[in-house]
């Protein structure tokens, strides 16, 4: 058929304009679900803000979990030293954490950037009375850890490890909560075997100094393993080895805190006995790796969580003093009873089982924790506390 031009050209022109309306109407449309998307993230944002805000706080970003994934968590101790850097983890990750401290050696400034957040909650309370609540896991950290502290108020130390353990066993029985123990190195007392497995039991002085702590801690692990097969509870035992890093109490007394200051502050530093005896210190960061890492594994034997690089104590002055940048005096004094003499964790379970070994060199996180005790003192200086 043949077709003129004049006849061909309206037709074209009403298709291309029909064409043309067709495309601004699809452009219009794609214009208005584009202002609504932005409206509706807009939305979006501020609740999220508002999540991340309350009362003119504002606190770090978390997560978002849904229902089926956000944990209910209780953290024991979770003002402490490595309380409070769990606590962050779990928060950061999006669950709801209780802790419940009795702030004897814990603080309310490790966790006071959270208070108010919608996932946190904090329950002031000793552990030897029982706790009533619901959750999913609990990681019973609470204990005084350095040695001046437990043999402070030994039957103290002796009552947490046991009673306190028993009501957060009960606890995660009756709530069918998973369980993770803080025990320690100090099971294995000073021990005759080099570098310590987690099948050796131990040189353990049951009537010493440390015994409140040593044999207090070894009973809650008795205990875990007793709830384990009587009750069915699933426990998870983290034997931790020296651990070192930012939030440690400036007053905490062990030896990574007391050689800072010392340094810091230009005194002599005080080495205990001969300065021979041996520790492998690892950064706490790398110990939470380690206890989230137990706590989701599916092993239930106790597994040392510690880095294995080992130093003297002499050594280990030597090093704090050369980074602090100070002329302090090294010096040996009275050395404590039943100090052990070498403590070097075996690590080859934690990195079989959980795939686990620590990363943070020694440097690197003594670097982190002077920082930190310098601004702790300006802090301290400048309130006037010091
Ligand atoms: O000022 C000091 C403090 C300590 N020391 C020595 O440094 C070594 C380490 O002492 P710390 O007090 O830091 O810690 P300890 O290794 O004795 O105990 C620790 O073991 C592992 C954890 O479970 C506990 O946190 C803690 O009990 C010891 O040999 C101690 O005698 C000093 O030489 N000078």
């Amino acid at each position: 058929m043949a077709h003129s031009t004049e006849a061909n050209e309206p037709r074209e022109y009403h298709s291309s304009a029909l064409i043309s309306e067709v495309n601004a109407n699809k452009v219009e449309d794609i214009l208005r679900e584009l202002k609504e998307t932005k409206q509706k993230l807009g939305d979006l944002e501020a609740k999220f803000h508002a999540f991340n805000t309350k009362n003119g706080k504002s606190y770090p970003d978390v997560k978002y979990q849904n229902f089926r994934s956000k944990k209910r968590i209780l953290v024991t101790g979770g003002g402490g030293f490595v309380g409070s850097h769990l606590v962050d983890r779990l928060m950061y990750e999006g669950h709801e954490v209780t802790i419940v401290d009795n702030f004897f050696t814990g603080n309310k400034n490790n966790v006071e950037h959270w208070i108010g957040h919608n996932n946190f909650e904090m329950i002031h309370q000793d552990i030897v009375n029982p706790l009533f609540i619901e959750v999913d896991e609990i990681y019973h950290l609470a204990s005084p850890a350095s040695p001046p502290h437990y043999m402070f108020n030994p039957v103290k130390t002796i009552k947490t490890n046991t009673i306190g353990t028993i009501n957060m066993l009960g606890l995660a029985k009756r709530v069918g909560a998973k369980i993770l123990i803080a025990s320690t190195s100090e099971v294995y007392g000073d021990p005759e075997v080099h570098p310590q497995p987690e099948t050796y039991w131990g040189n353990v002085n049951p009537i010493g100094p440390r015994a409140c702590y040593d044999e207090g801690k070894r009973v809650s692990e008795t205990l875990s393993y007793a709830y384990a097969k009587q009750e069915k509870v699933s426990v998870r035992v983290a034997r931790i080895f020296n651990t070192y890093g930012p939030r440690m109490n400036l007053q905490d007394g062990r030896v990574v805190s007391n050689f800072i200051l010392q340094a810091l502050r230009n005194e002599t530093i005080t080495v205990y006995g001969s300065g021979k005896q041996t520790r492998s210190f690892q950064y706490v960061s790398d110990l939470v790796d380690g206890l989230i890492a137990l706590m989701n594994s599916n092993y239930s034997l106790p597994v040392n969580l510690g880095n294995p690089t080992e130093h003297t104590i002499t050594e280990f002055a030597v090093i704090i003093k050369k980074l602090v940048g100070g002329k302090n005096k090294i010096q040996m004094v009275n050395a404590v009873e039943d100090d052990p003499q070498r403590r070097r964790p075996d690590i080859t379970r934690a990195m079989t089982y959980l795939n686990w070994k620590p990363k943070i060199p020694l440097k690197t996180g003594l670097e982190k924790t002077i920082k930190y005790f310098k601004d702790e003192l300006n802090r301290q200086n400048i309130h006037g506390f010091a």
